[in-house]
């Protein structure tokens, strides 16, 4: 038998203060009990954008004014395929509340996983507590410059999520610099990765590890515990898989566009790269050659946004 294709269009929806909204679904129907965003099922001829304004005035009494794509997700349960277009919406009127009697909580991002649920939701999660640019660090041989400037984007970019890369420092010299980047990063709310081995975590109490695409291919299971982030470099979809296999919190896919560094290297393009974003099975970042500016462009093919070392590690304060 054909499984059904169900479509839903469902909303983060996020408060001045940085809470989102979630609503519990009634014990009565399918995955009832359970926490969710709220939205539904797009309605024939309707486009998810329509489905969701229909569905948050029907469910919470408000007007979307805009909303952003944050996470197309596609998931198998047993009856059904279903398709989770997910958007975030920071821009509505009216009070949101359980209009069908549903009971809903402002709750903090990093609050969400003590919620329960349902299966396909996990993606979602991860993509609501990511930012939408990811930074990684230049080389740089001098501390007090890598420091400075990392500062000035923490400051002025609103960097959230940093990943250490220092590939031409000695183990010594990268635990000295990995310890003054996370006093740094902890000071300004962001998050730091170590492109590392998974031990480092050990010996730097990070907020996770990045993995190169070389060790995510070697590893068996998630090297890290749930409380630690796990990124990944992707180049395609084999290890886009792999990474959906040891279970990622996300990615980077690139190169998407030709960087200066690499000119000569053959890219993905916009095109290859919205359909690997849409099979993946985590927020993908897109890297190599992206700026800034792109972080519309790349929201609207799929991503969380844009990873990147040039456009972040400037110097024009
Ligand atoms: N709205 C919403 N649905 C989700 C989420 N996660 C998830 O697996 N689903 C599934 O997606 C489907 C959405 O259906 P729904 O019950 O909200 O649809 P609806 O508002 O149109 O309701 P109706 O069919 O009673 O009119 C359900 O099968 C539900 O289990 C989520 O976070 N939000
Ligand atoms: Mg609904």
């Amino acid at each position: 038998m054909i499984k059904r294709r169900v479509h839903v269009a469902a909303a983060a929806v996020i408060r001045g203060d940085g809470r989102v909204l979630i609503a519990r679904r009634p014990a009565t129907v399918d995955q009832g009990g359970l926490w969710e965003f709220p939205g539904g099922k797009l309605a024939p001829y309707e486009t998810g954008f329509e489905a969701l304004k229909r569905e948050l005035s029907e469910e919470l009494g408000i007007q979307i004014l805009r909303a952003q794509p944050l996470i197309r997700v596609h998931h198998e349960y047993a009856d059904k395929h279903i398709l989770l277009d997910v958007w975030q919406v920071r821009e509505y009127e009216g009070d949101p509340y359980g209009r069908e009697g549903q009971p809903v909580r402002w709750v903090e991002v990093d609050d969400l996983t003590s919620y329960a649920f349902p299966a396909a939701n996990l993606p979602i999660l991860r993509a609501v507590a990511l930012p939408q640019e990811y930074l990684i660090t230049a080389e740089e041989p001098d501390d007090a410059v890598f420091l400075d400037r990392l500062e000035r984007a923490l400051k002025e970019d609103n960097i959230r999520l940093v990943q250490l890369r220092a590939k031409g420092l000695d183990d010594a010299a990268y635990q000295a610099r990995a310890e003054k980047t996370l006093e740094l990063c902890r000071r300004h709310g962001a998050k730091l990765l170590l492109n590392a081995d998974p031990e480092w975590l050990q010996r730097v109490d990070a907020d996770g590890i990045h993995l190169t695409s070389a060790r995510l291919m070697e590893l068996k299971r998630r090297p890290v515990p749930s409380d630690k982030w796990l990124g990944a470099s992707t180049h395609g979809e084999e290890q886009l898989n792999q990474a959906g296999q040891i279970d990622c919190d996300f990615v980077t896919l690139s190169p998407l566009a030709p960087t200066p560094s690499h000119p000569e290297a053959v890219t993905i393009g916009w095109h290859d790269f919205q359909q690997m974003v849409e099979m993946a099975a985590m927020p993908v970042f897109a890297l190599g050659g992206m700026t800034r500016h792109h972080a519309n462009q790349a929201r609207a093919v799929g991503a969380q946004g844009i990873a990147s070392i040039r456009d972040f590690w400037r110097n024009d304060s």
